[in-house]
């Protein structure tokens, strides 16, 4: 039998699952979450049973660790070379890697290189392939990058309206991020709508602590809210998304912040839900004080808003839309956030049935009986993704 390894660095958590592969049988799976922000959630499920943790993790470095050595504690695996395959998210992947590859250590060069484009993860991300070609030195591991899916978007669209040469010299455009999520999530959309992609116009909101929205028009990535890196776009659990670069340049004078770097760091890591309420980055943290808490509610209504106002827009880029879809952390979670956000949409023929919409976690048509517009509930499954390309790229070197 072989096994298949997904390993998922997000920016807040580390995720796997392991896969009987061709079979595609889901074996274990497992999440850590809240890394770097105390009291962590371990959460583990094999052969029908639950392992729950509670533990801090500081970084994804020992993220990785706890990993490695529960999948031998919980008697998932006896060795680690029972496992066949490994296949690691990737964020950033460049205008050089619109399709998942084997790591080499050529590869393993251009993935250091690409770093800065995606600060937040594309160290985890390499922290992770290490990881495994170290206990595994014979397995082929396999990149999958979040920005191939969006290499179609077009010129139009990626380009910054500043001097063209940076683009030219430097590769500096939009290159986005969650495309294996919204590859995924596409294809569960047309099989749930029973219409092929090509005759779909989607748009996808994978909001975790990490977020973005993507505009799907006939399978095709057209264009999405994050940008040059996962920075951009709509506020996010740390991330301060879209803002006016000078009002970046003017704070950093007035603070005497002279690395551009320590303040790019601000924006990542300190801002968005972070840093609006001054409570926490974890929607969930928010929602149990906001009733007292005036900038933890403003943060949410910030949330909510730049949703509301991409949407919107994307459904002016498409010239309309068949369906909106919630998936990640709080998409696939918040039931009050999946509620407001459509409320404030009803004008396009978004309407969402509160019955309906109670429930987590689950794939399901969340729309009521006479809306418009569909509101779909798709779960991402980045890490199924993953494996069906380690698969590929494993039967295509034979
Ligand atoms: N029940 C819930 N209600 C609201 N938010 C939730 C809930 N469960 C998880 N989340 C949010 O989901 C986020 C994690 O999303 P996820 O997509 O798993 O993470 P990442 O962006 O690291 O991949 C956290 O910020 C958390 O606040
Ligand atoms: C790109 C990105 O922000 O990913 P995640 O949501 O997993 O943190
Ligand atoms: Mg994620």
């Amino acid at each position: 039998m072989e096994k298949t390894i997904a390993v998922n660095a997000g920016s807040s958590t580390l995720k796997f699952k392991l896969f009987e592969m061709p079979s595609e049988k889901l074996i274990s799976s497992g999440s850590i979450d809240r890394i770097g922000l105390g009291k962590s959630n371990i959460s583990i499920k094999f052969n029908g049973k639950k392992f729950k943790d509670v533990q801090d993790v500081n970084d994804h470095s020992a993220a990785i660790k706890l990993m490695l050595d529960k999948l031998i504690s919980l008697k998932i695996v006896k060795h680690y070379d029972e496992i066949t395959g490994v296949g690691h998210r990737v964020v950033a992947g460049g205008e050089e890697f619109n399709d998942s590859v084997v790591v080499t250590d050529d590869v393993m060069k251009k993935l250091e290189n690409l770093s800065e484009l995606a600060p937040l993860h594309e160290p985890a991300n390499i922290l992770g392939i290490k990881a495994f070609k170290k206990i595994l030195p014979n397995v082929i591991n396999v990149a999958v990058f979040d920005t191939s899916f969006h290499h179609t978007i077009p010129e139009k669209n990626y380009l910054y309206g500043f001097p063209y040469k940076y683009y030219q010299k430097y590769g500096a455009r939009k290159y986005g991020a969650h495309g294996t999520s919204y590859r995924y999530v596409s294809k569960r959309a047309s099989k749930m709508l029973g219409k092929p992609l090509k005759d779909l116009k989607l748009i996808v909101m994978h909001i975790g602590a990490g977020a973005s929205i993507c505009a799907i028009d006939h399978g095709k990535s057209l264009d999405t809210s994050m940008g040059f890196t996962p920075l951009t776009g709509i506020m996010m659990a740390t991330r301060s998304g879209d803002i006016d670069p000078s009002v970046v340049s003017f704070v950093m004078e007035k603070e005497h912040i002279k690395n551009p770097n320590d303040m790019i760091n601000i924006l990542n890591s300190k801002s968005g839900l972070a840093g609006v309420s001054g409570v926490s980055a974890d929607m969930r943290e928010l929602e149990k004080v906001m009733s007292h808490n005036h900038r933890a509610m403003l943060a949410r209504e910030m949330f909510k808003n730049r949703i509301i106002r991409y949407v919107g827009q994307y459904i002016a880029e498409m010239n309309g839309v068949d369906a909106i879809v919630f998936t990640a952390g709080v998409g696939e979670n918040d039931i009050g956030i999946r509620q407001e956000v459509t409320d404030k949409l009803s004008y396009f023929g978004i309407d969402v049935d509160p019955k309906k919409n109670h429930i987590r976690g689950q794939e399901r048509d969340i729309s009521s009986d006479d809306a418009k517009v569909k509101t779909l509930l798709i779960p991402t499954n980045e890490e199924l993704m993953i494996v069906r390309d380690v698969e590929r790229l494993k039967n295509a070197s034979k």
